[in-house]
């Protein structure tokens, strides 16, 4: 209630920059005792984050949607803790549209305030992954690509950002956008059939989802620089001897089985704890070394002494 108030409040100033020091303040005003009430930041600091985006990206997101055609899907199991994000665009082999980019930054925003989820699969319609910018769209919006890059720099960098343990689950082909989304999670499975390509050379343009940035951080400088300045096709053992991927799945049908069947070994904990995980995975990539370990210290008294914990060193346990 007393967030939508703000929305109203604030109404005026729809077309305002807000960067993270409005945000901050915006919360030190209506929830002035925040910094001692820790347990409910996180929740309003979710919907702070989507009220941010639409009032900031609200001209963007308006043209964006100009440029119709599939969709971003997203499907949340409570049971297992585990959502599946699909780009839906098979007749064009799951190309994304300006309506998907917006569709995409609507499942990220869902995410952000899923407090059941640990894990998260990004998976492509039938058989593909995703061929990049449909050229549908990109062909309209020639004269302005500054503002789709921007709101797929956002978007993409909140998806990476999310608590959850992501996974990107390559089978047929990751090209241009597609490849750079792919960055924008933890970890890359492939199935035999997946091609990964940093095209962009042979459209004469650099990446424009935030792609090469997290590359240089993922598999170095100097790989970086051969996958982009050749625009190679990568096959999947040159993906992996590249550095790029975690996995090689088996060829079989029940390629999201497996992915999924992956990714829950690797989100072992419970909710809370798997999420506590990834906070401070990204706190140890993100902030220096001394603020990273004050948000170690931070996440790991959320967490000291709970129920599961008392529960676990109650018994005998052997990590043979
Ligand atoms: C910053 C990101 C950047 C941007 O936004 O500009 C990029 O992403 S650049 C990269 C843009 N992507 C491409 O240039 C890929 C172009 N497509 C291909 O190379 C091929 O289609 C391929 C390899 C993905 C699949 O080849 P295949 O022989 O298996 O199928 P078809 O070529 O017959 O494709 C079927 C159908 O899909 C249409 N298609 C494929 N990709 C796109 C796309 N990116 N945008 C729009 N449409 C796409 C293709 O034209 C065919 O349509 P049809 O009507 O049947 O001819």
């Amino acid at each position: 209630m007393m967030f939508r108030k703000s929305v109203y409040l604030f109404s005026p100033l729809m077309d305002l920059k807000i960067d993270r020091s409005t945000e901050d303040f915006l919360l030190r005003l209506y929830y002035p005792y925040d910094g001692v009430g820790l347990k409910r930041r996180p929740k309003y600091h979710g919907l702070t984050k989507t009220w941010q985006c639409s009032c900031t990206y609200s001209k963007i997101i308006e043209q964006l949607r100009q440029h119709p055609g599939g969709s971003v899907d997203l499907l949340k199991d409570n049971n297992t803790g585990i959502a599946t994000i699909t780009i839906n665009n098979p007749e064009k082999k799951n190309a994304i549209s300006g309506k998907m980019m917006v569709d995409l930054e609507e499942c990220v925003s869902e995410l952000e305030n899923w407090v059941d989820g640990k894990g998260l699969i990004l998976t492509g319609k039938d058989k593909t992954f995703c061929s990049g910018g449909d050229l549908g769209t990109v062909r309209n919006i020639l004269s302005n690509g500054d503002d789709m890059c921007k709101f797929m720099h956002h978007v993409t960098t909140r998806l990476y950002n999310l608590p959850l343990i992501s996974v990107a689950l390559v089978d047929g082909y990751a090209l241009g956008g597609g490849a750079e989304l792919i960055t924008a999670c933890d970890f890359r499975l492939i199935t035999p059939r997946a091609k990964i390509g940093f095209i962009h050379v042979k459209l004469n343009i650099g990446t424009g989802f935030g792609g090469t940035t997290r590359l240089v951080q993922q598999i170095g400088r100097i790989k970086t620089l051969q996958v982009l300045s050749s625009g190679m096709v990568m096959n999947t053992d040159l993906a992996k001897k590249i550095g790029l991927v975690d996995e090689i799945l088996d060829n079989n049908e029940n390629t999201l089985e497996q992915g999924k069947t992956w990714l829950l070994e690797h989100c072992k904990g419970s909710v809370t704890t798997t999420r506590v995980i990834k906070q401070m995975v990204l706190a140890g990539e993100k902030l220096d070394t001394d603020a990273s370990l004050l948000e170690e210290r931070k996440l790991f008294k959320s967490v000291w002494g709970n129920k599961l914990h008392a529960a676990a060193v109650s018994k005998k346990s052997k990590h043979s």
